[in-house]
This record gives structure tokens, C-alpha cells and sequence, in this order.
């Protein structure tokens, strides 16, 4: 029996879409495994009665067929499902990371992404690496095809998650097909500047360059409250506010000492345009750890 923490992610941060993400240093999902002659998988936790039990349909199946691993697995869910903080992605890092060990594979951590990428396509028909990277690796992660590019941050972060649901599919819909040549020029110069940000470990840098007019705008349309969440954020300190992931969860990078005004300033706004909400102040963490 191998136990193994992964940690939630954000993925994006505004200027990267599908490129850039964050381990962060809570919450995570705690998944136990044990050796079998066929994969079954038992849920508890955040959300687990909306996730199925099926391996077919859920992520760590496939990572465990990918590895030719099967296994008892049991998931703890910490991340609750459909919450832009990467939920499907940490069970999946978590069974590869785990299977790997169990299994004595010997993959690296960097190797491992791609397998724990098929656990992503199961839920969203997209294996994007966005969120098992820096589930995997920790820090901060630029995925692209050629591979992972790993950076270990420190950026104080918090993430307000309210009680809506969007799924990654939802939310990969309304993704515009086209953007202009002077979005990407300010593209560009924004994921350069968080890239900068991340290496320094300036927030200030890191919150301007979490500034993207392309598919921000798309997907904020589905999270009732966005904008004035946003701007409340910003108005108490916040260095840069976007959509986590597919969202619904909001994320705003910070000053260590703001940010627990920030946090409470992104619950009062989402209450007031009448949306429940649960509120983590975090920051960029590691990445997997086996027990
Ligand atoms: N082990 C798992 N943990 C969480 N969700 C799972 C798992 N296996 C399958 N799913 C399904 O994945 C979907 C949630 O994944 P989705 O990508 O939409 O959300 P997310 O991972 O929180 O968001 P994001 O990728 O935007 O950060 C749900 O439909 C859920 O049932
Ligand atoms: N990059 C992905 C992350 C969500 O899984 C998206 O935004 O659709």
C-alpha cells in the first residue's frame, strides 16, 4: 500500500492558456493504491458522489491502463470536482506518480506527464498537460509540446471557488476561435512578464501578466459575479486576477500581507451577488509526494 498527495493546480493564469499552471500549496486529493489483478477504483471527499467509480470514466483508469498498473485505488477528494483548481488532474498525477513507484516503472517526473495527460482526455476529450504538470512537478510549469519547463516559485495566492459548476468541456466551447494581432502581441508581452514574475518571485510581475483579453472575457460570462469579484480583488491589493483553469474558481496573485483582506474582500462579493463560496489563501507549492 503506497499513499500519495497531489496537489490542486491552477492552469492558464490568463496569459497562458493551456501552456502555463501552478501547484498549489492546498488543497489536495490523497489517493491510496494497492497492488490487484484489475483496476478498482472507491471515491470519498469534496464531490465525490458526482465522480463516477468506473475506470473507463474516471481519470486514474487511464493512467493506470496507460502504465499497465492495475490496482485498488482509493481516492480521497480534496479538490472538489468541476472547480477550475485542477480535480481531475491531481487524482491523475497521483495515480501516476504512485503507479510508477508501485510498479517500479521508472519513469521520471517529467515522463510521467503525458501518461497522467490521459487521464484528462477521459473527462474533457483534450489531453492537455496543463494541470497534471505542476501537479506532478510543483512550482510553476510552462507544458508545451517539446515538453515541461519547471520553475520552482514562491507567489502567495488566493483562490475563491464558488458554488457553481463549469466543466472543462463547457468552458472549452465558448473558447474564441480566432484572436487578433494585437491580442497576441499583448499576449506575448504579458506571458513574458509572468514568466519574468515567476523566476523573481514578484507578485507585482506575475499579477500583470495574469492579464489576457482573449479567452478570460469568454469564460467569465459562465462564473456569475466575475467582474465584480475581479475588481473587488484588485481594489483590496490584488496584483492580478483571472479565471483558474476552466474556472469557476477565481485567482488572484498578492503581497503576502494582503492576503487575507483579499480573500475575505472575494467571498463578500460573490455574497453579494447572492453566490456560496469557499475561499483558499495559498500559495505556489510542490508537487506530489509519496508516503
Ligand atoms: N478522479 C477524478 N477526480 C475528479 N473528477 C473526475 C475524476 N475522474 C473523472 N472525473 C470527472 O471529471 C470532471 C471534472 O473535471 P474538470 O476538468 O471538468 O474539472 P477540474 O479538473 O476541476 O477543472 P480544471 O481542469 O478546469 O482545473 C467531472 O465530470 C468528474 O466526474
Ligand atoms: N487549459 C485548460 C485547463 C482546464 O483543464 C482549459 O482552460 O481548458
Amino acid at each position: 500500500m503506497l499513499t500519495v498527495r497531489a496537489p490542486a493546480t491552477s492552469a492558464n493564469l490568463g496569459s497562458g492558456f493551456d501552456v502555463f499552471g501552478v501547484a498549489l500549496e492546498r488543497p489536495a486529493d490523497v489517493v491510496r493504491l494497492e497492488k490487484a489483478d484489475r483496476v478498482t477504483i472507491e471515491m470519498t471527499g469534496a464531490g465525490s458522489q458526482y465522480i463516477p467509480e468506473d475506470p473507463d470514466k474516471n481519470t486514474v483508469g487511464a493512467v493506470a491502463e496507460a502504465l499497465d498498473a492495475p490496482a485498488h485505488i482509493q481516492i480521497d477528494k480534496g479538490v472538489r470536482p468541476a472547480s477550475g483548481l485542477g480535480s481531475s488532474a491531481a487524482s491523475a498525477a497521483a495515480a501516476a506518480v504512485g503507479l510508477n513507484e508501485l510498479y517500479d516503472r521508472g519513469y521520471s517526473r517529467e515522463e510521467l506527464v503525458p501518461i497522467a495527460a490521459k487521464g484528462e482526455a477521459v473527462v474533457s476529450g483534450d489531453a492537455h498537460d496543463d494541470n497534471v504538470a505542476p501537479s506532478i512537478m510543483g512550482g510553476f510549469t510552462i507544458a508545451t509540446d517539446k515538453g515541461v519547463t519547471q520553475v520552482d516559485a514562491d507567489i502567495p495566492l488566493v483562490a475563491c471557488l464558488p458554488d457553481i459548476v463549469v466543466s472543462t468541456r463547457d468552458a472549452r466551447n465558448v473558447v474564441p476561435e480566432t484572436a487578433r494581432v494585437d491580442q497576441m502581441v499583448e499576449t506575448v508581452g504579458n506571458a513574458a512578464s509572468l514568466t519574468t514574475g515567476m523566476h523573481r518571485d514578484d507578485p507585482e510581475l506575475v499579477g500583470q501578466g495574469m492579464h489576457d483579453t482573449v479567452v478570460t472575457p469568454a469564460r467569465a460570462q459562465l462564473i456569475d459575479g466575475y467582474e465584480q469579484v475581479r475588481e473587488a480583488a484588485l481594489a483590496a491589493g490584488a496584483t492580478g486576477v483571472t479565471i483558474s483553469g476552466a474556472g469557476p474558481t477565481v485567482i488572484a496573485a498578492c503581497a503576502e500581507e494582503d492576503r487575507r483582506k483579499i480573500a475575505s474582500t472575494m467571498l463578500d462579493a460573490f455574497g453579494e451577488r447572492g453566490v456560496d463560496a469557499r475561499v483558499y489563501q495559498t500559495r505556489i507549492g510542490g508537487g506530489a509526494e509519496v508516503f
